[in-house]
C-alpha cells in the first residue's frame, strides 16, 4: 500500500495535527490505514510501526521518503504473509518501531532497522524450530512460513543471542489471538490522539541516543496503541463517520444557548456572593442573633467590599427584625439584598444626553485597562444604532494600539473618527475633534483618553487640560465625564473615583468586567460614598455587552438571592 496515499487519508481526520505539524500526522496514517487493510485479525501490534516513520518525515526531504516507504512496504509484506503466526511474529515489530520513534535516523540506518525487525520477527523462530523447542502450533505456522520463504530473499544468518529471544516468542505464540495476552493489548491501546502527542514530543525534543527507549522484551507490557475504531475514525475524511464510531457515540449535548446579560452578571458576581453567603450561613448555624454575631456579620460585609455604611445598615435592619431569634442565611441574604437595593437605586440612572448641544460631548476617563476604549465602542454601537450621528476622538495618543482599536470600533459602529499621530497633544486633538463634530453636526462626540494611574500628577494635569480646552469651545463641555471602573480591582476603585472626580469632574460611572471574577461589592461602597450615577455595567467584551445598571438585579446577585 502506498504510504503517501495513506498519509492523505489520515490528514483529513486529524485537522489540528495537520495544521500544526503535517509531517507528524502522516506517519500515523501508515498505521491507521495499513493495519486494518493488511492484517485484519490483529491490527494492534502493527500500530507503533507507524510511529517510526515520523522521524523520517520530519527530518528528511520528500524525495528521500520513498526509501522509507519502500522499507515500510517491505516490512508490511512479510507481516501479511505470516498471518498464521499471529502474536509471535508481530510482537517483535513493536520494539523496533518504538526505538525508531525515539530519534531521527538516516534512511540507510532506518532501512537496516526495519529489515532487522522482520528478521528478528521471523528468522529466529525458524532457528528455534530447528532446535525442536517450539510448540506444535508454532511448528505448523513455521511450515506455512517456510513455504513462503522459498520465494523470499535469502535471510542473513541467525545470531546465537537471537535464539533466546525466540524461546520467548514461542511461549507467547502458544496463546491464540483473543486470549488474555491480546486482551491486555487491547486494554492498553491508546487513542490516536495519544499517539500523535507522543509524536509531537518526539518532534520537539532534541533527540539523543540516551533518549531512545530501550527495546522492550517480549512479554513486558506493550506500549499504548490506538484502538482499531479510533484508527478507522481518524482515517476518515471530514464529513464521514464510521458506523462503529457512531455506535459508541454518546448522545451529543445540545449547543449551550448564549447567556443573557443578567445570567452573565450573576455568574460574574457568583464568586462574590457565594463566598459571602457561605460565610454568613456558617456564622448563623445554631446561633441566635446577639451582639457578637452582629459584629461578626458586619466584619464579613466590610470584607466583601460593601463598605462600612452599608454593612451597618444591613446589621441594623437585621437586628431590628430578628434580635434574640434564630436567623438563617436566607434571612440575612434577603435583608442584605433589600438594603443594597436602597443604596443603589438612587444611582441607577440613565445617561442623559442633551442633544441641543450638537454635539453632546462625552469624555471617557479612567485608569489603564479599565475598559475605556471598549466601552466607547459599545456606547457608539447603541447610539448609532438608535440613529444618532456619532463621532469618536482617539485621545489616547499614548498607545498606538488604542488608536487602532478605536478606529476598528468606529468602523464597526459606522461612526466618524478623529485621530492623530502617536504622542500628539491629547488636548489639541480633543479641541480639533470638537470643532469637526460641530462642523459635521454630530449628535454625540465621545473622546477617549489615555489610561493613567491616579497618582501620576503629570498625566492627571494633562487630563485637566483636556477638560479646560473643551470648555473654551463650550463652557458646559464636556457635558458628561464618564469614568470606567474595573470590577476586579476592589478597594482601589474607591480612590480612583475620588481623584478622577476632583481632576476631571466625573459625572457618572460605568463598571466593567462584571462578567469576570468580580469584586462587585465595591460598587455598593462607591455608590454609598460618592452617590455618582452608575449608567451602565460591562458584562463582556462584545459590542452588545453593555447593560443599563439595574439596582435590584445587582443587589440580588451580590446577596445570592435566587432570581
Ligand atoms: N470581560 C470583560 N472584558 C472587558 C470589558 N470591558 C473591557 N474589557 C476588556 O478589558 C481590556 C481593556 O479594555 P480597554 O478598552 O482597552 O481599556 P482601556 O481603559 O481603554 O485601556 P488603556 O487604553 O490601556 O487605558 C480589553 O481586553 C477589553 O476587551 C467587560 O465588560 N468585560
Amino acid at each position: 500500500m502506498a504510504i503517501g496515499f495513506i498519509k492523505k487519508i489520515f490528514s483529513f481526520g486529524k485537522g489540528t495535527v495537520e495544521e500544526t505539524k503535517p509531517q507528524d500526522a502522516a506517519p500515523e496514517a501508515d498505521v491507521a490505514a495499513a493495519v486494518p487493510a493488511e492484517v485484519p485479525p490483529a491490527p494492534e501490534p502493527v500500530i507503533p510501526e507507524a510511529i517510526a516513520p515520523v522521524d523520517v518525515e520530519i527530518d528528511e526531504p520528500v524525495a528521500e521518503q520513498s526509501a522509507a516507504e519502500e522499507a515500510s512496504e517491505e516490512l508490511l509484506e512479510p507481516l501479511s504473509d505470516i498471518e498464521a503466526l499471529p502474536l509471535a511474529v508481530e510482537d517483535p515489530i513493536l520494539p523496533a518501531e518504538i526505538e525508531t520513534a525515539g530519534g531521527p535516523a538516516s534512511d540507510e540506518a532506518r532501512n537496516d532497522e526495519n529489515t532487522s525487525v522482520s528478521e528478528d520477527a521471523v528468522v529466529p523462530v525458524d532457528a528455534a524450530a530447528e532446535q525442536g523447542e517450539l510448540s506444535p502450533t508454532t511448528q505448523e505456522a513455521l511450515e506455512a512460513y517456510a513455504a513462503l520463504q522459498e520465494t523470499a530473499p535469502e535471510e542473513p544468518p541467525v545470531e546465537p543471542e537471537d535464539l533466546a529471544e525466540q524461546e520467548e516468542i514461542a511461549a507467547v505464540e502458544d496463546q491464540p489471538i483473543g486470549d488474555d495476552a491480546s486482551d491486555e493489548l487491547a486494554a492498553d491501546a491508546a487513542p490516536v490522539e495519544d499517539v500523535v502527542e507522543q509524536d509531537d514530543s518526539v518532534f520537539e525534543a532534541p533527540v539523543s541516543e540516551a533518549a531512545v527507549p530501550e527495546e522492550p522484551v517480549l512479554g513486558t507490557p506493550l506500549p499504548e496503541a490506538p484502538a482499531p475504531e479510533a484508527v478507522i475514525a481518524a482515517s476518515l475524511p471530514k464529513g464521514f463517520a464510521s458506523a462503529a464510531e457512531r455506535a459508541q457515540e454518546e448522545p451529543v449535548a445540545a449547543p449551550q444557548p448564549k447567556l443573557t446579560w443578567y445570567q452573565r452578571l450573576r455568574r460574574g458576581l457568583a464568586r462574590t456572593s457565594s463566598q459571602l453567603t457561605g460565610q454568613i450561613a456558617s456564622l448563623f448555624t445554631k446561633r441566635k442573633l446577639d451582639e457578637a454575631t452582629l459584629q461578626d456579620l458586619e466584619d464579613l460585609l466590610i470584607q466583601a467590599d460593601l463598605g462600612v455604611e452599608t454593612a451597618m445598615r444591613i446589621t441594623d435592619t437585621l437586628a431590628s427584625e430578628r434580635y434574640g431569634k434564630d436567623v438563617s442565611g436566607e434571612d440575612v441574604s434577603r435583608i442584605m439584598a433589600g438594603e443594597i437595593t436602597k443604596v443603589l437605586s438612587p444611582v441607577a440612572k440613565p445617561l442623559e444626553l442633551d442633544l441641543s448641544h450638537k454635539p453632546h460631548v462625552i469624555l471617557v476617563v479612567g485608569v489603564n485597562g479599565t475598559g475605556k476604549t471598549t466601552t466607547i465602542g459599545k456606547l457608539a454601537a447603541k447610539l448609532s444604532g438608535a440613529g444618532l450621528k456619532v463621532m469618536l476622538a482617539a485621545g489616547d495618543t499614548f498607545r498606538a494600539a488604542a488608536i487602532e482599536q478605536l478606529k476598528i470600533w468606529a468602523d464597526r459602529t459606522k461612526s466618524d473618527i478623529v485621530s492623530s499621530k502617536l504622542g500628539a497633544d491629547a488636548a489639541g486633538l480633543a479641541y480639533e475633534a470638537f470643532q469637526q463634530a460641530r462642523e459635521k453636526k454630530a449628535d454625540v462626540l465621545i473622546i477617549d483618553t489615555a489610561g493613567r494611574l491616579q497618582n501620576k500628577a503629570e498625566l492627571m494635569a494633562e487630563l485637566e487640560k483636556i477638560v479646560r480646552v473643551l470648555g473654551k469651545l463650550d463652557p458646559d463641555a464636556p457635558h458628561t465625564v464618564l469614568q470606567t471602573l474595573d470590577a476586579t480591582t476592589g478597594q482601589n476603585a474607591l480612590q480612583q473615583v475620588e481623584i478622577f472626580r476632583n481632576v476631571a469632574g466625573v459625572s457618572g460611572l460605568i463598571m466593567t468586567k462584571l462578567d469576570g471574577t468580580a469584586r462587585g461589592g465595591i460598587l455598593v461602597a462607591i455608590s454609598a460614598k460618592h452617590k455618582l450615577p452608575v449608567y451602565f455595567i460591562g458584562v463582556g467584551e462584545g459590542i452588545d455587552d453593555l447593560e443599563p445598571f439595574e439596582a435590584k438585579d445587582f443587589a440580588e446577585a451580590i446577596a445570592g438571592v435566587a432570581a
